[in-house]
């Protein structure tokens, strides 16, 4: 037999049992690319599969399917295809990898087309490339992620291997399953609100609990969250509830990150309306019933601008939507996330760790819903198996009883040196999995980068040899005055976030040059925190790296702006030098970037830094940073280093104005530029002796930085009028002026003090 006819009968093979199982397959062709494109070119020929229900995911296309580079992978959420073949002889990008695995439907294969397998590990490809961070270079980046995805692939069940040049079949991915028992028959609760034929369109009784769960969206302020791994059903349960209210008259808006992700929502909510309604309009964006209610698909951002307009909002693949949007959303009294826990294949996990206190907080009443039973795929899929595994997409902290007594006195410091990761797999996915589990934006590539990239260092804090704290440090600057000067001319550099932000946003070309260790990720065990660990982590990272041989000039950090963020911080000894301009997308907060020097260069950096931010900080608060969190604001001011903070100097008659405020007749409109430089100086001062109230700080924060007007500053912190608000303005200041003003502003104070 040739080596064609042999992958071919493999294949089909292969395929029949996917479909007799109702599993998917994998199937590896290891080798040439060429001769990997022919076979599966003649593979394809003889599935029984449509063309139109295959994609391959590479960069070039080369088969008459639908085509998308690993860079548009996202696309592929919450779809389903028959065949998925992935074209990683470029490079291979994990996060594509989780994204596609889920769109395989059962009965489907998903086919890898991959360099020999002995020497993939040791190549270097384009995904590489973006791991090797300057001063770094491509040849120190190495191969263990795919080293141990090599070892996945042949370990595991399911996944047929043929190695191209020899024409072997390493494994035939068989498993031979045994006939399943059928699972219980979906079933409507006994008081429901939709009409029988919704329940009747359930494939599981998970599926129906959900339809179930969505009835509460009958009544107002209500939100329904609808979690489950990959392929449970969910954004069909979502659409089996927008067919029930469309029939019933209301309007549903259904937003996703792309119109395509909505499609099996689409499809269940057209089927339940043609079935309930003759006359339905089915369109595969637009439903209309005739009782006048609708389906509609709106981006998310016209739809948070529109929510309005609807009566419901469904929101599907919620956690691939950036934690701001998900909040506007929220504008809309009615309204239902459905998100994936597990497999978050690169969406982040910003719904669960962000999002999920700002829906708590809200007015509405949460009911949470859970679906577990797989529908696309049957449970134990040995794909899905394989991908969680490899990608560590369900990767866990230790469970809670091996680190609950955990404290400073009884965990050891320990280098997570990468071939001991890849030697001990329950080290890292304790690891990874306190990474992802704390973090909003932890993914699959993140892994790779964990065991490959030359510019990280893991450490971690363990109790018994289980991981309690762990951090993730990358080194930054030492670079050279060609690629400073690119970077202030403009040019983008990888990694280096903290010299680079310093270079090219705040103009600084010697920023790239002291040597520095940015603390990207720190998380500390849930059952563990606030005991000390996190900053005997830091502070064991400090001693490690600050004098060593390895010295560096500076610790930094950079992380979505809370105040107990950036309390923990600046307890740690680090100082702000700069808050983002701009919300950042996955975390909804503005970043602060922060520095702790350990040399004098270091030192210098952050010097200057810290002057120049106090400097600007009160302009940017009535500009881009308008809608910065007032709290956040005072944290910011109060973990700047004030030494470094530049002078109050106001003139003999600012500080009359000034104090005609506070203690005179005096207006603070008239001139409000020198009060904002008196409370940038108090708050990065945080003077002993004088004792604002928090609320008094917010008023400062929202009318004197901000520049709020009266009215809703009055609003906001609940004062009666806004000339209680003004007096109160003219109280918060006068402490301030006892503290600093000069001969000029104590004369002021002393002549109202007489009369
Ligand atoms: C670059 C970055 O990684 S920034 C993001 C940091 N990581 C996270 O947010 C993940 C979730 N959080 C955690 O894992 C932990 O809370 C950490 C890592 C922030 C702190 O670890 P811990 O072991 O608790 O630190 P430690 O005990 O030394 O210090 C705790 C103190 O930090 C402050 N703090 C830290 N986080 C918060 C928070 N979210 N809200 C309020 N205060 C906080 C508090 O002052 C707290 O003291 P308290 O509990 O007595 O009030
Ligand atoms: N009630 C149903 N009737 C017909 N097909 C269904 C039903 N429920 C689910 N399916 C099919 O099962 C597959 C998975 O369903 P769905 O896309 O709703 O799941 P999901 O949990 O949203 O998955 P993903 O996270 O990948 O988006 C789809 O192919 C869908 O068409």
């Amino acid at each position: 037999m040739n080596a064609d006819a042999d992958v071919v009968t493999l294949a089909g093979t292969l395929h029949a049992e996917a479909e007799r199982a109702n599993e998917r397959r994998a199937l590896v062709l290891a080798g040439d690319r060429e001769r990997g494109y022919d076979r599966l070119e003649a593979v394809l020929d003889t599935l029984s599969v449509p063309i139109t229900a295959t994609t391959l995911v590479g960069p070039d296309d080369r088969l008459r399917c639908e085509q998308l580079p690993q860079a548009n992978a996202s696309e592929l959420l919450g779809t389903t295809r028959e065949v998925i073949a992935v074209d990683a002889h470029a490079e291979l990008r994990p996060n594509a990898v989780g994204k596609v695995a889920g769109a395989v439907d059962g009965g489907g294969l998903l086919v890898l087309l991959v360099p020999p397998l002995e020497a993939w590990p040791d190549r270097r490809d384009g995904f590489d490339e973006s791991l090797a961070v300057p001063p770094f270079e491509l040849d120190d980046v190495s191969g263990r992620f795919r080293r141990r995805l090599v070892e996945t692939v042949r370990a595991h069940r399911g996944v047929a291997i043929v190695d191209l040049e020899s024409g072997r079949i390493e494994a035939d991915g068989l498993t031979h399953p045994s006939p399943r028992l059928a699972t219980a028959d979906p079933a409507p609760p006994p008081d429901r609100r939709f009409p029988m034929a919704a329940y009747e369109a359930c494939l599981t009784g998970d599926q129906a609990d959900a339809v179930a769960a969505l009835e509460s969206l009958s009544e107002a302020d209500r939100a329904v969250v609808l979690e489950a791994d990959r392929g449970r059903g969910k954004s069909s349960a979502a659409g089996i509830a927008a067919g029930a209210f469309a029939t019933a008259g209301e309007d549903v808006l259904v937003t996703a990150p792309a119109a395509r992700n909505a499609a099996e929502l689409f499809d269940r909510a057209g089927e339940l309306c043609r079935t309930l309604d003759d006359d339905a309009t089915v369109e595969s964006r637009r439903i209309e019933t005739s009782a006048g209610g609708s389906v509609r698909f709106r981006e998310p951002t016209a739809a948070a601008e529109t929510t309005e307009t609807a009566d419901i909002v469904l929101v599907d693949e919620a956690a691939a939507l950036p934690v701001a949007t998900l909040e506007s959303l929220l504008t809309a009294d009615r309204v239902a996330f459905a998100t994936t826990i597990h497999g978050y294949e690169g969406a982040g996990r910003g719904f669960s760790v962000r999002f999920r206190d700002r829906l708590t907080e809200s007015d509405h009443e949460v009911t949470d819903c859970r679906l577990v039973e797989p529908i696309r795929y049957a449970g134990g899929d040995p794909v899905e198996v394989w991908a969680f595994r490899a990608l560590l997409l369900d990767a866990r902290p230790p469970v809670e009883p091996l680190v609950a007594d955990a404290d400073p006195d009884s965990v050891e410091y320990r280098r997570l040196e990468p071939d001991a990761l890849l030697a001990d797999e329950r080290l890292l996915r304790e690891a990874f999995g306190l990474l992802v589990l704390a973090h909003y934006r932890t993914e699959p590539n993140d892994l790779a980068r964990l065991l490959d990239a030359p510019n990280l260092e893991a450490r971690a804090l363990v109790r018994d040899g289980h991981v309690v704290s762990v951090a993730l440090l990358a080194r930054e600057g030492n670079l050279s005055p060609e690629r400073r000067a690119m970077m202030y001319e403009g040019g983008r550099i990888r990694g280096n976030m903290l010299p680079d932000v310093l270079t090219s946003q705040l103009r600084d070309e010697a920023a790239g040059e002291p040597a520095g260790l940015r603390v990207v990720r720190i998380a500390t065990h849930h059952a563990a925190r606030s005991r000390g660990l996190g900053s005997l982590l830091l502070e064991r990272v400090r001693e490690e790296f600050g004098d060593g041989a390895d010295s560096i000039d500076w610790l930094g950090t950079g992380f979505g702006a809370t105040p107990g963020l950036l309390a923990f911080w600046r307890a740690n000894g680090y100082r702000t030098v700069h808050v983002s301009t701009t919300r950042n997308d996955s975390s909804g907060e503005y970043s602060a970037l922060m520095l702790a020097p350990t040399t004098d260069a270091g030192q210098r950096l952050h010097d200057r830094h810290a002057e120049w931010f106090a400097g600007r900080f009160g302009a940017c608060c009535s500009d881009s940073l308008a809608d910065l969190e007032p709290d956040v604001a005072r944290a910011v001011l109060r973990s700047v280093d004030a030494e470094a903070a530049p002078p109050l100097e106001l003139s003999d008659h600012e500080w009359r104005v000034v104090a005609g405020a506070a203690y005179g007749p005096g207006l603070f409109d008239v001139d409000p530029g020198p009060f904002r430089d008196l409370v940038v100086r108090y708050l990065a001062d945080d003077p002993d002796g004088v004792d604002l109230t928090a609320r008094e700080e917010r008023l400062l924060v929202l009318r004197v930085l901000q520049a709020r007007d009266w009215e809703s500053v009055a609003d906001r912190l609940e004062f009666h009028s806004t000339s209680q608000c003004m007096r109160a303005l003219g109280d918060a200041i006068c402490p301030l002026v006892d503290r600093y003003g000069t001969a000029a502003a104590l004369a002021v104070r002393e002549r109202f003090a007489d009369e």
